[in-house]
């Protein structure tokens, strides 16, 4: 075999508020805040409270929350949730009245990476506080937090971190006793005077409210009556636009970028409950998934702010309902591990109910990134997560290569995983058909392949190993998918689907009645403007351009080390994507 250290030739260019709260309202409420007297969204409610699906005080619900607690998939004052409980427990991501935490935990009690009372996390603690994905007494969060505790991206007295919440209060990014955070929510929940269809959904607390927390205008809108019209307390990072800071003691805690507000960041879609989960997608995936572009603003920063019309885009447009984020077209090497977090979050959110899939690529170059980020995208509920091979160090062989994935695919246990073979890019060049072999038995969850490659014997085999057929191969070098296709590829991940979803799919429905002359004419002329692209020089950047005058979305600059397309690239892509002629029936 090659020597994996060796670098690979590319056979193409461009390889590649203050006081810990943000306002509050007498009647606040929070995204998915739930209300005293509330009801839930879908089916159910409790006694003084509610959630999405349900809970109350005493009750429950899958993602519901009560009085004074709640979690995501369950939680109560005395209640619990899916699969924890009660008060002085809790389950799994359920929480009870004075803790919780991701996977359990309760006044005294523990979870899985957090805990108790005087207990602490794997990374971090507070007094009575609570590690990472643990909690305290009083509070917890994602990433830490406790009474007097605090977390990486916030928290307040009771508060909470960044994900996790507190006894009476808590936000997705951090808030205090009575405040909250970005989009958390308040110390009675919050609905109260709510009801109907959508209610909850954008609730808020009593005393607390969120980031999302609206207006007088928009709550009358949603029929949710009016009250204390919320502030916008912004101390720290006052003057910011759609400023989120957080500070606590005058410290500042937490600043995020401003955000559509219809979209609080990781509470778009819920897993299925348990019992329901099974280790392939709801819906198999096949099809094109469009390897998203992360968009950015003038200045270089991640724009989330575009990612709604993109959805939009991709489905209406493109007719391409599945996405695959933070890859290679999304620069996710080149990003933060925190704005990969958003932009997982902001495209479940945004894709919800739009979009089938949305696939995370967690990849990276060590393993505790990729574990943090694999246990995030499972938090969020992705439909699946992606790993590239390390490509600095590499594995040197199959083992190697599987015992990383393995690595990361166990902290999202039931999350289906993608391998992403992408050998231009890794330099890994271990042949998928040899991976294939037992990886079931290492890799419960292991779901396919995302094959970026040009070896289409390798392919091939592959998928004449999947006999059963119980894994996908979805392939990724655009300009010749209809050859993949002949050898049995279940669909295909890539830029190109960005902007030519919709003359990409007609191929596959050429190719799938079997009309293989009119296949071949799409692949033709898609193949031409690559072909013509390619030897201008393209890669990410030149996909950022050429996505913004097809679908008139500002997709930015690319980051470092990446450069803009120059101007006369544009105008000659333009062209040439204009000039093409397609079949007719497009
Ligand atoms: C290296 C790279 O970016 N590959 C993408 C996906 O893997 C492809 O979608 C290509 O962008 C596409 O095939 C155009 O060359
Ligand atoms: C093309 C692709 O799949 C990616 O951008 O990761």
């Amino acid at each position: 075999m090659d020597d994996p250290n060796q670098p690979y030739l590319l056979h193409k260019a461009g390889a590649v508020g203050a006081r810990a709260g943000l306002g509050m309202g007498a009647a606040g409420r929070g995204w998915d805040g739930t209300g005293r007297d509330g009801t839930g969204r879908d089916e159910g409610k409790g006694r003084e409270g509610k959630g999405r699906e349900g809970k109350g005080r005493e009750g429950k619900g899958r993602e519901g929350k009560g009085r004074e607690g709640k979690g995501r998939e369950g939680k109560g004052r005395e209640g619990k949730g899916r699969e924890g409980k009660g008060r002085e427990g809790k389950g799994r991501e359920g929480k009870g009245r004075e803790g919780k935490g991701r996977e359990g935990k309760g006044r005294e009690g523990k979870g899985r990476e957090g805990k108790g009372r005087e207990g602490k996390g794997r990374e971090g603690k507070g007094r009575e506080g609570k590690g990472r994905e643990g909690k305290g007494r009083e509070g917890k969060g994602r990433e830490g937090k406790g009474r007097e505790g605090k977390g990486r991206e916030g928290k307040g007295r009771e508060g909470k971190g960044r994900e996790g919440k507190g006894r009476e209060g808590k936000g997705r990014e951090g808030k205090g006793r009575e405040g909250k955070g970005r989009e958390g929510k308040g110390r009675e929940g919050n609905g109260r005077e709510v009801s109907g269809k959508f209610q909850g959904r954008e609730g808020k607390g009593r005393e607390g409210k969120g980031w999302d927390g609206m207006d007088k205008d928009r709550r009358r809108s949603d029929g949710l009556g009016t009250g204390t019209r919320m502030r916008r307390v912004c101390r720290a990072g006052r003057g910011r636009p759609g400023c989120t800071g957080l500070a606590v003691r005058g410290q500042l805690l937490a600043l995020s970028p401003p955000r559509p507000r219809s979209c609080p960041p990781g509470r778009a879609a819920p897993r299925e409950p348990r019992g329901q989960r099974s280790m392939t997608p709801r819906k198999k995936l096949k099809g094109l998934v469009a390897a998203t572009i992360t968009p950015m603003t003038p200045d270089g920063k991640i724009n989330l702010t575009v990612i709604r019309q993109y959805v939009d885009y991709l489905v209406n447009e493109q007719n391409v309902k599945n996405v695959f984020v933070n890859g290679t077209t999304g620069e996710g090497l080149s990003l933060s591990i925190q704005e990969r977090k958003q932009l997982a979050e902001e495209w479940m959110c945004q894709g919800k109910d739009k979009l089938d899939h949305v696939i995370i690529h967690v990849g990276a170059l060590n393993l505790p990134e990729c574990q943090e980020l694999a246990r995030h995208a499972a938090a969020i509920g992705a439909g699946g997560i992606a790993v590239i091979a390390p490509f600095f160090f590499k594995p040197t062989n199959k083992d190697e290569l599987v015992a990383f994935l393995q690595k990361v695919a166990s902290e999202a246990p039931e999350v289906p995983f993608y391998y992403y073979h992408i050998p231009p890019l890794t330099g890994v060049k271990i042949r998928v058909e040899e991976l294939l072999d037992g990886i079931k038995a290492q890799i419960p969850t292991f779901q396919g392949v995302k094959f970026s490659d040009t070896d289409l014997l390798d392919l091939a085999q592959c998928i004449n190993k999947n006999e059963t057929g119980e894994f996908e191969f979805l392939y990724g070098v655009d300009e010749q998918l209809l050859s993949a296709l002949a050898v049995g590829a279940n669909g295909a991940v890539g830029s190109t689907y960005n902007y030519l979803g919709r003359q990409t799919n007609l191929m596959l429905q050429a190719f799938a009645k079997p009309d293989f002359a009119l296949a071949q004419r799409y692949q033709f002329l898609t193949g031409e403007f690559l072909n013509f692209v390619i030897k201008l020089g393209f890669g990410v950047a030149q996909t950022k351009a050429v996505m913004t005058f097809v679908s008139g979305i500002p997709m930015g600059p690319p980051r470092l080390p990446l450069v803009g397309a120059s101007s006369e690239f544009i105008v000659k892509a333009k062209a040439k994507l204009d000039s093409i002629v397609w079949p007719k029936g497009d």
